[in-house]
């Protein structure tokens, strides 16, 4: 473990370093500051009263996604009260700016994190930051990134650089072949129901291990995604050939010939050292591991979907898995597949990509939605969209029952807007199962595309690995 060797982190970090400074942070170059209407229009606003500029706008970019609206044929209106100064006081300040935005009715526009990535924007080895606390989904392009606060945020678009503590390091491998059914969403939460919701804390950690070697970049990108919800820093896969595939072509990557060879070369070379330092190991073996889904109001409380709901009495925390229970309204003991769903939602920007829209098209095609279950797909980005479209995939989902919407983050959180019913629960591709997180006295349980495309089908929480 403690080898002298560096990791893909410390590389990233050593390349971009500035200067030590003197409080004990070190000053990172940043290469992309990346944007979206929810925090971007503040942290510009102040920028403005400030009377500060942007260092380089050509490395900032911008996208509307949170609080836009998402029903077919929408138009600039939004559903979110006050949404609309977001969104036309973002627009204003990336135009006065010269900011690239994906704004609404651009083909692009879409879930930042899901944007980014694919346009390559987002790119291998790279320093990101992004004032929205999922930005270590772009780990799964192999760079570093994290999320800021507004105020860094304004340091960073007028000096493209930022100063940051330098965070321990985690090395997490997952190991062996991954069973039929099971997921990348499925290795994030079972890894956080294993070290818990604060059990990354601070960490920078490197997803690494056979299953991973084996798992696409969006795959990687949802693991990415959820590092946030072990309260690490951010969270990385090391670039190898299969990112480079993925990277390769991509609007904003560099183009083919010289400069496509020399980054490629740069990217590869920044794989872990064999014998890399972590401060922390986590070793997972994938061989026997089932579809996760939550039982409670965070992600830690996961449990396989053949399992039952714990104890509370034998968990770390019982006040709090009581807690959790009453919201839920469910009880220790209960088997997860007898748990009713009055919602499916496929989206948000932790699964809402095209590999995602495939396997829900996998379990749903030929099928239907159970009665009295209300199903909405909203794809990540227009480029989703359109790619689910000429495969036909939204055809499978909307003749199954799902409603077939335009790009953004949607139901992923209430932001009091369009919600479903109090005490209305959800079987859900996104991150984050908080007391309220998709509205007022919802239920929110957190499982993978196939396992919320399955549930859909039953009607209760159901293994995707059983349909008949
Ligand atoms: C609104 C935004 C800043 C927030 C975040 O930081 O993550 C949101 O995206 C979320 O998922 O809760
Ligand atoms: S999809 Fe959800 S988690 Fe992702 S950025 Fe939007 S609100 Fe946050």
């Amino acid at each position: 473990m403690s080898g002298d060797g560096r990791s893909v982190i410390d590389k990233i970090w050593d390349q971009h370093l500035v200067a030590d400074l003197d409080d004990g942070t070190s000053l990172l170059h940043i290469d992309r500051v990346l944007l979206h209407e929810r925090s971007g229009a503040p942290a510009l606003r102040s920028l403005r009263e400030e009377g500060r500029q942007l260092y380089d706008h050509s490395l900032v970019f911008g996208t509307m996604d949170h609080v836009v609206d998402t029903r077919p044929g929408r138009g600039d209106a939004t559903p979110v009260p006050s949404g609309d100064l977001f969104i036309h006081g973002f627009r204003d300040a990336a135009r006065t700016h010269g900011i690239t935005l994906f704004d609404i009715g651009d083909v692009e526009q879409g879930i930042s994190h899901v944007v980014f990535p694919e346009l390559g924007i987002a790119l291998p080895g790279a320093t990101m930051v992004c004032a929205d606390s999922h930005t270590c989904t772009l780990g799964g392009v192999g760079g570093l990134a994290w999320g800021v606060g507004v105020t860094e945020m304004e340091h960073a678009l007028s000096t493209q650089t930022l100063a940051v503590r330098r965070p321990p390091t985690m090395l997490v491998r997952f190991d062996g072949p991954l069973p039929d059914g099971v997921h990348a969403k499925d290795l994030i939460l079972a890894l956080i129901a294993r070290i818990g919701a604060a059990g990354g804390r601070g960490h920078a950690i490197e997803f690494a291990g056979s299953a991973i070697a084996a798992t696409g970049v969006e795959g990687r990108m949802t693991l990415c995604n959820m590092a946030v919800e072990c309260a690490a820093w951010t969270g990385l896969v090391a670039p190898d050939g299969i990112l480079l595939d993925y990277v390769r072509a991509r609007p904003y990557a560099p183009p083919a010939g010289s400069s496509w060879e020399q980054a490629a070369t740069a990217w590869l070379s920044l794989r872990s050292d064999a014998d890399a330092r972590y401060d922390r190991r986590v070793d997972i073996a994938v061989d026997d591991l089932a579809p996760q889904v939550t039982w409670g109001t965070s992600p830690q409380f996961a449990v396989g979907v053949d399992e039952r709901i714990p104890d509370p009495g034998l968990l770390p925390d019982p006040a709090a898995a009581q807690r959790a229970l009453a919201y839920m309204d469910l009880a220790p003991g209960q088997r997860m597949q007898d748990v009713p769903v009055d919602v499916a939602f496929l989206g948000s920007c932790t699964n809402s990509r095209i590999d995602d829209l495939r396997v829900a098209a996998r379990v749903l095609r030929g099928r239907k939605v159970a009665d009295g279950v209300r199903a909405i797909c909203i794809p990540g980005s227009g480029s989703v969209r359109r790619a689910a479209e000429r495969e036909g995939l939204d055809k499978v989902l909307t003749e199954a029952g799902f409603a077939w919407r335009e790009p953004g983050c949607g139901f992923c959180f209430f932001a009091g807007g369009e919600g479903f019913p109090a005490g209305a629960r959800t079987i859900s591709s996104t991150n984050r199962n908080f007391e309220g997180r998709q509205g007022p006295g919802v239920r929110t349980h957190l499982a993978s595309p196939a396992t919320v495309a399955a549930s859909a089908v039953a009607g209760h929480i159901a293994d995707p690995r059983e349909l008949p």
